[in-house]
């Protein structure tokens, strides 16, 4: 059997409304691509970030009639006008587990690993981080991710209290827990983001050490490691509530920057951190550094 997939944009908030609209209209699966987990640009002036933009997907038996769907959905009032939609033609095949097949377990250099909750671990002996990612950021595959799992694998974290701040999936805070952290808070603005790390945490039997919050909720208490893989923008705007959250002597690592705003990222955070030299991977960098005693 073939089908139709329709695809269409709409700011997250409204990601799962749509959804049931589409089921309303015979779709028979919906699946959502938070524009997350597309690559990142910074959003100029006045623009909505894409990260805060769902793609709906649903899929139609082929042999339904689009034109009545089309018509339902533009009269729907938060979608844009005029509408904006693709559909494809798709053989029949599990679509559903066509990306989960795509994300394979990865490692990350010093015994550290992404495994997919549905594989087995290929190395059982190493740090293996089970993942979900649900609707939330964080499979590791993108290089903002990677860069800071590569640096988590790296670093000395036994014992130490972590702050992930835009935990996403909860990759970055239970990568550091499963290497030794002894707590872990994280925040996010995301709702569907807190929940995928609880769930997460729990996957990895780490729950009781990781306390998730929505960040006007988390305790301010300092830390031995903040890590944060947001964009640019918002680490410039942060730096006084990421450094609040610094004990003297502690480590701090910033993600999500194109390798041009390293120097403007930096400057925010100076003088109270040193920071080591810049890493990059592809259009992206990655900043860490210690906070002076
Ligand atoms: C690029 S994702 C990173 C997810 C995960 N930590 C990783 O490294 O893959 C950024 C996350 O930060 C969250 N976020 C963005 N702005 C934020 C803010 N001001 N405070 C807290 N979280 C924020 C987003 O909802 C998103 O889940």
């Amino acid at each position: 059997m073939a089908w139709i997939q329709l695809t269409l944009t709409t700011k997250e908030d409204y990601g799962r409304q749509l959804g049931d609209i589409l089921m309303a209209n015979g779709a028979q699966a919906v699946t959502y691509r938070d524009a997350k987990d597309a690559p990142i640009f910074e959003p100029g002036p006045g623009e909505v970030p894409l990260w805060e933009l769902s793609q709906v997907t649903g899929l139609f038996p082929a042999e339904t009639n689009m034109q009545p769907v089309i018509k339902n959905l533009a009269k729907v009032s938060f979608l844009e006008k005029p509408l904006r939609y693709k559909t494809d033609q798709l053989e029949d095949k599990d679509w559903e587990r066509e990306w989960m097949d795509n994300f394979k377990p990865m490692d990350f250099g010093n015994g550290l690993w992404i495994v997919p909750s549905w594989h087995q671990p290929p190395h059982p002996d190493a740090t293996n981080i089970l993942l979900d990612p649900g609707m939330a950021f964080g499979t590791g595959t993108h290089p903002t991710t990677s860069m800071c799992l590569a640096w988590i694998g790296e670093t000395e974290l036994q014992g130490t209290s972590v702050v992930d701040f835009g935990c996403g999936s909860g990759i970055l805070g239970i990568a550091a827990l499963k290497r030794g952290a002894a707590h872990c808070v994280g925040t996010d603005i995301d709702q569907q983001a807190l929940l995928a790390t609880r769930e997460n945490a729990v996957l990895n039997h780490v729950s009781d050490q990781f306390d998730v919050y929505l960040p006007e909720f988390a305790p301010n208490e300092p830390v031995d490691v903040v890590i944060a893989n947001i964009l640019a923008g918002p680490l410039q705007e942060l730096a006084p509530i990421l450094l609040s959250y610094l004990k003297p002597g502690g480590q701090i690592a910033l993600s999500g920057i194109l390798a041009r705003q390293a120097e403007d990222v930096m400057a925010a955070y100076t003088p109270e951190v040193t920071f080591a030299p810049v890493r990059y991977h592809d259009e992206w960098c990655f900043l860490h550094g210690t906070r002076q005693k």
